[in-house]
C-alpha cells in the first residue's frame, strides 16, 4: 500500500513501539492521529512531529481506549481534520497482573473496540476507502509467558480475534485487511513492569526466571519493530498475517491449518 497522502491512526501513540510506527508512517507521506492517554507525552510528540514533518502531518487525541465515548469522538475528530482513515494501528498495551481486570479492558477489549470502529469507517459498504488494519500481538500471543498469564491470554486473544476478523472481512468483502504484529521482548517503558511488585503481582517471585527468557530471547530496539510494521503495512498481499519479530529479523507465522489439528490429534 502506498501511505503518501493516507490518513493514519495509532492508538499508544505517544510513546514507545506506538511513536516509532507513527514515524514510519509519517516518512512515508502519511497523515497521523496519535490517540493517547497520557497528554504530557502525546504533546510532546505530536511538537517534535510538527517540527521535523510540518505542522499539519499529525493530530493529537486524548484516548483512553477503555472508552467507547473518547474512542468514538477521536476517530471523529481525525475524520474532520484529515478527510478519512486508511490505516488504523490498535498498540495501546500494559502489563499489570494485580490489576488484570485492567489489562484485559486495555490489551483485549480496546483492541476490539478499536477494531470495530477502524472497520466501521474503512469498510467500503460504509463509504469508506478500505484499507489496512494492524493490531499489536506478541510473541506472548503465540507461547505462554509465566510470569504474566493474563498479559499471554490478552495477546492470544488479539490473535485469534485479528484472524477471525481478518476472514470476516474477506468474506463480507469490507476491503479492509486486518494483521498482526508479534515482537519479542523491546527495550520500552513496558518492559520493566514485571520489575515491580504491584504491577507482577502473584508472579513477582518469578522475576529471575522473567529475566532468563529475556536473555533467551533476547531484546529488540522500537527500531527493529518498526522496521517490520514498515513491511506489513506496505505488503497488500497479506490478510490474516502476523509476523514475528525476533533478533534475527521478521518471519510470518506459519499457523496450523485444520487438517495439521485433525492430523496431530491421531497420533
Ligand atoms: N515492549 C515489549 O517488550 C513488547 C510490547 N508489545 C506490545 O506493544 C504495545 C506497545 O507497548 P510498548 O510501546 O512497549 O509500551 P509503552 O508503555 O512504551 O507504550 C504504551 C503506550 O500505550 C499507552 N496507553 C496505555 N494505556 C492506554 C489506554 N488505556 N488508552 C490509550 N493509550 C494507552 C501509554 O500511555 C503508552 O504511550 C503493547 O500492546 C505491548 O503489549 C509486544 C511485544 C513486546
Ligand atoms: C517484562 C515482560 C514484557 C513482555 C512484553 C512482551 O510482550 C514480550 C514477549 C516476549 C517474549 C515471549 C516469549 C514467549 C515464549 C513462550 O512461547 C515460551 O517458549 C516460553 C517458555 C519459557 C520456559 O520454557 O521457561
Amino acid at each position: 500500500m502506498a501511505l503518501n497522502g493516507k490518513v493514519a491512526v495509532v492508538t499508544g501513540g505517544a510513546q514507545g513501539l506506538g511513536k516509532g510506527f507513527a514515524e514510519v508512517l509519517l516518512r512515508h507521506g502519511a497523515k497521523v492521529s496519535l490517540f493517547d492517554v497520557v497528554e504530557d507525552s502525546g504533546n510532546a510528540t505530536k511538537t517534535a512531529f510538527d517540527k521535523e514533518f510540518g505542522p499539519d502531518r499529525t493530530l493529537f487525541c486524548v484516548c483512553d481506549v477503555t472508552s467507547e465515548k473518547q474512542f468514538t469522538d477521536a476517530f471523529q475528530k481525525t475524520v474532520q481534520s484529515f478527510g478519512g482513515i486508511d490505516i488504523v494501528c490498535n498498540n495501546a498495551g500494559i502489563i499489570n497482573e494485580t490489576d488484570w481486570e485492567k489489562t484485559v479492558a486495555i490489551n483485549l477489549s480496546g483492541v476490539i473496540r478499536g477494531t470495530y470502529l477502524a472497520v466501521e469507517h474503512l469498510k467500503k459498504q460504509n463509504g469508506g476507502r478500505g484499507g489496512v488494519i494492524i493490531n499489536i500481538a506478541s510473541m506472548a500471543g503465540l507461547g505462554p509467558l509465566p510470569t504474566c498469564p493474563v498479559y499471554t491470554a490478552t495477546k492470544h486473544g488479539v490473535v485469534g480475534f485479528t484472524r477471525a476478523m481478518a476472514m470476516a472481512s474477506e468474506y463480507g468483502g469490507y476491503g479492509v485487511r486486518l494483521n498482526m504484529i508479534c515482537p519479542i521482548f523491546v527495550r520500552t517503558g513496558l518492559l520493566s513492569s514485571l520489575d515491580k511488585e504491584e504491577r507482577a503481582g502473584d508472579f513477582y517471585h518469578l522475576r529471575d526466571v522473567n529475566q532468563k527468557i529475556m536473555e533467551r530471547f533476547g531484546t529488540l530496539e522500537v527500531s527493529d519493530v518498526a522496521k517490520a510494521f514498515e513491511k506489513l503495512v506496505l505488503d497488500e498481499s497479506k490478510n490474516g498475517a502476523a509476523l514475528y519479530v525476533k533478533t534475527e529479523g521478521a518471519d510470518y507465522v506459519k499457523f496450523p491449518t485444520q487438517e495439521d489439528i485433525e492430523e496431530k490429534s491421531k497420533q
